[in-house]
């Protein structure tokens, strides 16, 4: 069976905060999953539930079917950086990944193959405590790679890197999903997930706000616009507009039409003889469609508290 990881009507509150809403999802082998939502969404407690670190009210989340203290060997199984500054800063890094091969069974090979993977082979003799955040952050990604565990999960693994690491970790894990792993990754900034993520699940407040390959929200967010290129601006927007379209200007020679294919928008300019010399469709960045999203839940929400 492929791994992944289910999450099933998970609700949990701390006093009087409700962290997650009733979160349903499943998060499949292959593919690199985003988990994104603004701070205070609710990402960690729901990776901590996956984890078994905290119980949920309500719900349950499986991975590979079982929940994760049924696992026999988690380690083997499931890799998570949840926390990097977690290793004690007396212990050196080789030692802390060979007490963790130690105490699940793992061969001592792997710690040497690790270190290698995330660039800490030189530094593997030092002390946690004098590493960098972002040093702090390879060595979290070493342990959770230690058992070779076909289930992954980062949360904002991109936290304190450098830009060489920033591109170290993407391809990383763009290659642990090629080899047909679960790859989750918790974000709260979309940018980070560009060119990084498959498939997205946003959250807000706790609630799920969408569950989608990140090709199918950029052109859902695109919709049907159209970029045009025309020194006859004027007249071609009122010839869109005209044809139903709803136009309007970017620049002096640029136009931008929603409600008009493409094709259609050629052969109008054509017939009535406008000149153009550029016409695309307009692509809708990450950013773009997350705004778009987000701000749809916050108009949801406004009008949900004002009507109780
Ligand atoms: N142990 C806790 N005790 C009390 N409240 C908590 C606890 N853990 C989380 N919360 C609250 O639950 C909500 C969700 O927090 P969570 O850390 O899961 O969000 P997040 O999406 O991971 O945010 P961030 O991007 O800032 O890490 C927040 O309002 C947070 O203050």
């Amino acid at each position: 069976m492929p791994p992944t990881i289910e999450v099933s009507g998970v609700r949990k509150h701390f006093r009087s905060t409700v962290a997650v809403d009733g979160l349903t999802f499943t998060v499949r082998p292959g593919e690199v999953t985003g988990f994104v939502g603004p701070n205070g969404a609710g990402k960690s407690t729901t990776m901590r539930i996956i984890l078994g670190l905290d119980a949920p009210d309500e719900g349950e989340a499986l991975i590979d079917g079982q929940p994760y203290r049924s696992l026999r060997t988690p380690l083997l199984q499931v890799g998570a950086l949840l926390d990097a500054a977690a290793v004690h800063p007396g212990r050196k890094a080789r030692d802390h990944l060979l007490w963790l091969a130690h105490s699940n069974g793992i061969p001592r090979r792997r710690v040497g193959e690790v270190l290698d993977q995330v660039g800490l082979a030189s530094a593997a003799g030092r002390r946690a405590g004098g590493y960098s955040l972002g040093m702090q952050q390879r060595l979290g990604i070493a342990a959770a790679l230690l058992g070779d565990p076909p289930v992954l999960m980062f949360d904002e693994p991109v936290n304190g890197l450098d830009p060489d690491g920033i591109v170290w970790i993407r391809g990383l894990m763009r290659s642990l999903a090629a080899e047909g792993r679960v790859v989750f990754v918790s974000s709260h900034l979309m940018s980070e997930l560009q060119d990084t993520a498959d498939h997205l699940i946003v959250i807000g407040r706790g609630r799920l706000i969408a569950d989608t390959s990140v090709s199918k929200l950029i052109a859902a967010a695109s919709k049907d616009r159209v970029d045009v290129r025309t020194s006859r601006r004027a007249d071609a927007m009122a010839l869109l507009a005209n044809a139903g379209g709803t136009v309007a200007a970017i620049d002096a020679e640029v136009l931008t039409v929603e409600g008009v294919t493409g094709e259609r928008t050629a052969a109008l300019l054509t017939e009535a003889g406008l000149p153009f010399s550029e016409l695309r469709s307009h692509r809708a960045s990450l950013e773009e469609a997350y705004m778009e999203l987000t701000r749809d839940a916050v108009e949801f929400s406004v009008t949900e508290e004002e009507g109780r």
